[in-house]
C-alpha cells in the first residue's frame, strides 16, 4: 500500500489553478523527491500531503486514511519553508516541545536531542536561544525538529537550502539512514544534484507533473546525462 496517495489533485488559488490533476502515488521506505523550478507549486502539493491545505478537487490519502486527518499528524514530520520556531527558547527547549507534543518517553527523549542536534551539527548551541541563531542555523535547527519524534513520513520543503555542501551531505547521509529503516521521505528541491539522490522523482511544472520515475530511468529513457537535460525534454523550459 502507499504511505501518501493523492487522486487527481488540483488547487486554485482565486481564480488561478495552481496544481492540475496531479496523481502521485508515494511508496513506503522511498526517498521521493519533487523537483521544479520556483512557482511549480512544489510548496502547495506537500502542504496538501500534510493536510494544512486542502486541495480544490481531488483526494488526498495518508496511510489510507483521508486527509485532513489529526490521527495522521503524528505519524510524519514536516519542514515547512518558514521555520516554526519558539524564539525565545534555547533549541532544547524546542526540540523538548516537540517531542513532547508527540508523547515520546523521557529518556528516550534525550538521547534523540542530542542524536538530532549532531546531525545537524548544533551540539555545541543546544542551550542557546533560537533569537541568537543565524538563518541557516535556524534552517538546521527546524530538521531537527521534523526528526525528533521519529516519525515513519518526513516531508522536507528545500531542506537544504543555504546549508553548505559538507553538511548537506551528511543531512543526506542521515535521510538515507532514515530509510534504511524504513522511513519514508518525500523532499522539494529545485537543485538537480539533490533530485539525483532520490529513489524516485517528479517532476513538476507550472502545477503539472510532467514526468516521473527514478533519475536512472528518466535519464535512460531519452538517453540524456543530465537530469536538466530531461527536464528541458518534457517541457522544462519556459514558454
Ligand atoms: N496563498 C496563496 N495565494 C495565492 N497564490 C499563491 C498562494 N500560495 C502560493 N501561490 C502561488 O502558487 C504558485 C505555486 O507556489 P508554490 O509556493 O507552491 O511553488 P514552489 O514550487 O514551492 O516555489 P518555490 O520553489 O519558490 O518555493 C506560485 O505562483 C505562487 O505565487
Amino acid at each position: 500500500m502507499s504511505i501518501v496517495q493523492l487522486n487527481q489533485i488540483s488547487h486554485q488559488f482565486g481564480k488561478t489553478k495552481i496544481i492540475k490533476d496531479v496523481d502521485l502515488s508515494i511508496k513506503k521506505g522511498e526517498i521521493f523527491g519533487l523537483l521544479g523550478p520556483s512557482g511549480a507549486g512544489k510548496t502547495t502539493l506537500v502542504k496538501m500531503m500534510t493536510g494544512i491545505l486542502s486541495p480544490t478537487e481531488g483526494e488526498v490519502f495518508l496511510n489510507g486514511e483521508k486527509m485532513p486527518s489529526l490521527n495522521q499528524m503524528k505519524h510524519y514530520g514536516f519542514m515547512a519553508q518558514a521555520d516554526a520556531l519558539y524564539q525565545e527558547l534555547t533549541a532544547r527547549e524546542n526540540l523538548d516541545f516537540f517531542a513532547s507534543l508527540y508523547k515520546m518517553p523521557k529518556a528516550r527523549k534525550k538521547d534523540r536531542i542530542q542524536e538530532v542536534m549532531e546531525m545537524v551539527d548544533l551540539i555545541d548551541h543546544l542551550d542557546q536561544t533560537v533569537e541568537t541563531y543565524s538563518g541557516g542555523m535556524k534552517r538546521r535547527l527546524s530538521l531537527a525538529a521534523a526528526l525528533v519524534h521519529e516519525p515513519e513520513l518526513i516531508i522536507l520543503d528545500e531542506p537544504t537550502v543555504g546549508i553548505d555542501p559538507v553538511l548537506r551531505q551528511s543531512i543526506w547521509d542521515e535521510l538515507n539512514r532514515l530509510k534504511n529503516k524504513g522511513v519514508t521521505i518525500i523532499v522539494t528541491t529545485h537543485v538537480m544534484d539533490e533530485a539525483d539522490k532520490c529513489d524516485r522523482l517528479a517532476m513538476l511544472r507550472s502545477g503539472r507533473v510532467i514526468a516521473l520515475d527514478s533519475p536512472k530511468q528518466l535519464k535512460a529513457e531519452i538517453g540524456a546525462a543530465t537530469l536538466e537535460e530531461v527536464f528541458l525534454y518534457y517541457g522544462g523550459a519556459e514558454d
